[in-house]
């Protein structure tokens, strides 16, 4: 970490538009501003873990990890992953996403895109490396925590397991705070929680959570 902002190295809050905004430095991705530095706005509410940087969660990020990102889709996130982590493997399971993904890695070269179901980690075991600093998870499906407790396997002992829980994807009819609690429960047999935060300012009924492995 560069300073007391508590954001990794490699993120910044920059002006854009007269609005202070987190930002990263890397190509364009999704027609986000971008500064004559070649520093590119990061928008929190296209974003899960860019709203828990916004909303001053300890993410435990310093920058220039190994990371493991589930649910990478066309790249939006993972693209500013990537401008500040170190080798950043991308897992998403739907073909149409990783196209525009895998035009997201060519401009990054530590960015790598896995064509694959998260609930089957074996499936990728053979590529990503042991001992990853960082899980991501951003899965918006059914059994997200059953999915962080599969994934544990890749994460060193001191590593940290950031994680967005969508509500309405495990139940459209419960109370999000239900749904919460169950999420927390299960999460209980592999990992210790850090925080939690509601994204509600940013992302309707999501529950961000800093978690370590047991
Ligand atoms: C909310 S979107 C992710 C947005 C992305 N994280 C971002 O911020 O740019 C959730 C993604 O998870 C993917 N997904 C859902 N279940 C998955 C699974 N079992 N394995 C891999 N990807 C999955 C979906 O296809 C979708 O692209």
């Amino acid at each position: 970490m560069s300073d007391d902002s508590g954001l990794p190295d490699g993120v910044e809050r920059r002006t854009f538009g007269g609005r202070e905004r987190l930002s990263t430095r890397g190509a364009q991705v999704y027609g986000e501003p971008v500064d004559a530095d070649g520093w590119r706005a990061w928008d929190a509410g296209r974003s899960k873990l860019g709203a828990m940087l916004e909303l001053g969660m300890d993410t435990g990020l310093v920058g220039g990890e190994s990371v493991l990102y589930l649910g990478a889709a066309s790249g939006t996130t993972v693209s500013h992953v990537a401008d500040f982590a170190g080798p950043t493997y991308a897992v998403e399971f739907a073909p149409r996403p990783v196209r525009d993904l895998v035009g997201v890695a060519e401009d990054r070269d530590n960015l790598f895109p896995l064509l694959k179901d998260a609930r089957d980690p074996e499936s990728y075991a053979h590529v990503v490396e042991a001992g990853i600093d960082c899980l991501v998870m951003d899965v918006a499906t059914r059994g997200q925590a059953t999915v962080a407790v599969r994934n544990r396997q890749f994460l060193a002992d001191d590593g940290r397991l950031l994680m967005a829980v969508k509500a309405r994807s495990e139940d459209v009819t419960a109370d999000p705070d239900d749904v919460f609690d169950g999420v927390v429960a299960e999460l209980d047999s592999a990992y210790e929680l850090l925080e939690t935060a509601r994204l509600d300012r940013f992302h309707a009924d999501h529950l961000g959570i800093v978690a370590r492995p047991k």
